[in-house]
């Protein structure tokens, strides 16, 4: 793993699959693999057939919190927790996160600012990677914590170990074993992160404990400002649905302890790294695409003094004009997010099981194959998103590619080969939650500064490769006011 690591993994994907085709099978570690990157069948295996093609390869890691991960789980189990979590991702839900991101954001710009004073030279994505680390932790366990002034407290320390920039040796080798035979692990004794998943079960263990005592005794609970207060309201509701229909049963909603652990370190081992790239990787095309960064600044003022304009209380507060409902209005925004995640793919592949014998066609019926119960399908993005048959020149960065009254000028755009958080029942369940924390910081991050191009910024980006997630390096950008 440590040697596919160094050899970019990704990039010798992405030369294979210019060698063999958009469809192709090979036999990877005794399983045999069909590589599909042609966009409708991607589409037809992750939406329409997808009662087929539901699960993930099953890799165990013999922990009664890691295995009970979204991402690891199958069949049932899986229905249950996805059905548990989406309400708490819901736009109802994150419209109430807003206040708390601008806060978050707010505080890193204090930083930021007093940073700039000393040296305008920035480590950006240790900046952005702060303001997302005090975001999740406040969103999924109500905890404030400012990380850029406190960067030993011990949650933040725990947190980035769940999904370090480099697994340790002993990580990598459990999680090799685990690949290859999960069994091993309990004889060997071997843990993955386990001081990290004891620290974060029992700050768990605590919230959940007073949040259930506190709707045990049916007291005036207060209303659900985190994860995992949402997800226990999710709980109490059903269960109060199960009890009127059929006394005392069970709810399908009911979540176990190490359920809910597993889904809080969610927050840490996918959410943090991959949001924190995301931003980051936008200040970079951003500052080596100056004509962009100025078209966004400008766009982002004209809209703020629309929406100035709009209200009746002469409110001209950006913290108050950007809201959950209004940041769909910042269109260059949005079309400059997109083009970033198309252009640095993050997760450069996912992967589904077949649990049914088929065949797979492509509707002009060039493209068809038999796949077998076991077979496993793997998805390309990055093959996908960089492919020219669905969008021209995909080496070059223009977001304008992605505004619907301008696509047609930039030739070949296919939207179903843009897939930055997969794509069907099965695709990222927080989607909306990371675009809302790149978006407002993006937003007042390009209303506010302008950024460039460094001596000490590496061109191209470099990246660590974890689990098919490109991690950005730390990336040095010049930072000034406007
Ligand atoms: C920009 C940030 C992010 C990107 C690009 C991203 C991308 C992805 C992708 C590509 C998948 C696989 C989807 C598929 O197989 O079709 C995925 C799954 C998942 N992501 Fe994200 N993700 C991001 C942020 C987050 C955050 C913030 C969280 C949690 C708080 C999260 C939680 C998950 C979970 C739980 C799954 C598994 C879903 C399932 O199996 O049902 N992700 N993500």
């Amino acid at each position: 793993m440590a040697i596919l690591r160094k050899k970019r993994f990704d990039i010798m994907e992405t030369e294979f699959i210019k060698t063999n085709g958009k469809v192709f099978g090979c036999n990877m570690v005794n399983q045999m693999t069909i590589y599909v990157a042609d966009a409708e069948l991607v589409q037809i295996v992750c939406n329409r057939e997808f009662t087929k093609f539901a699960n993930r390869r099953d890799v165990k890691l013999e922990d009664n919190v890691w295995d009970n991960l979204l991402f690891a789980t199958n069949d049932e189990k899986w229905k249950r927790l996805r059905a548990i979590m989406s309400p708490a991702f819901s736009s109802g839900k994150l419209r109430k996160f807003k206040y708390c991101i601008d806060e978050t954001y707010q505080s890193m710009a204090l930083h930021l600012n007093e940073m700039i004073e000393k040296d305008p030279t920035i480590n950006v994505k240790q900046v952005i990677g702060a303001f997302t680390m005090d975001t999740i932790i406040q969103i999924s366990m109500g905890m404030k914590i400012d990380s850029l002034q406190d960067p030993n407290n011990i949650m933040i320390k725990n947190a980035k170990k769940l999904f370090g920039q480099d697994l340790t040796l002993h990580d990598t080798m459990t999680f090799t074993i685990a690949f290859m035979n999960p069994k091993l692990l309990k004889l060997l004794r071997l843990r993955f992160q386990g001081e990290a998943t004891d620290y974060f079960k029992k700050c768990v263990i605590e919230i959940v404990e007073k949040k259930r005592k506190e709707m045990k005794n049916r007291q005036e609970s207060k209303k659900a400002t985190n994860f995992i207060e949402l997800v226990l309201e999710v709980e109490n509701e059903q269960e109060s649905i199960a009890k009127q229909q059929n006394g005392d049963a069970k709810p399908f909603k009911h979540i176990t302890i190490e359920e809910m652990i597993a889904q809080c370190i969610t927050f840490f081992t996918v959410g943090y790294d991959t949001t924190a790239t995301t931003i980051t990787n936008t200040c970079y095309t951003l500052a080596t695409h100056p004509d962009k960064q100025e078209k966004l600044h400008q766009s982002i003022i004209e809209t703020l003094d629309q929406l100035a304009a709009e209200r009746t209380d002469g409110c001209k507060d950006p913290y108050e004009l950007i809201t959950f409902d209004t940041l769909n209005r910042f269109e260059y925004l949005t079309a400059v997010l997109n083009e970033t995640m198309r252009f640095f793919t993050l997760v450069a592949a996912t992967e589904r099981l077949v649990t049914e014998d088929c065949r797979l066609e492509t509707s002009d019926k060039k493209i068809w194959f038999d796949v077998k119960k076991g077979d496993i399908i793997r998805i390309p993005m990055l093959s996908l998103q960089m492919d020219p048959d669905y969008f021209s020149h995909p080496d070059q960065f223009i977001p304008e590619r992605f505004l619907p009254q301008e696509q047609m000028q930039y030739g070949n755009f296919n939207k179903h080969a843009f897939m930055p958080f997969g794509t069907g029942p099965r695709k990222c369940i927080a989607s909306n939650l990371a675009l809302l924390e790149a978006k407002m910081a993006l937003v007042h991050l390009f209303r506010m500064y302008r950024m460039s191009v460094d001596k000490k910024t590496s061109i191209p980006l470099e990246y660590y490769i974890n689990a098919d997630i490109l991690i950005s390096k730390d990336v040095y950008l010049q930072v000034m006011h406007r």
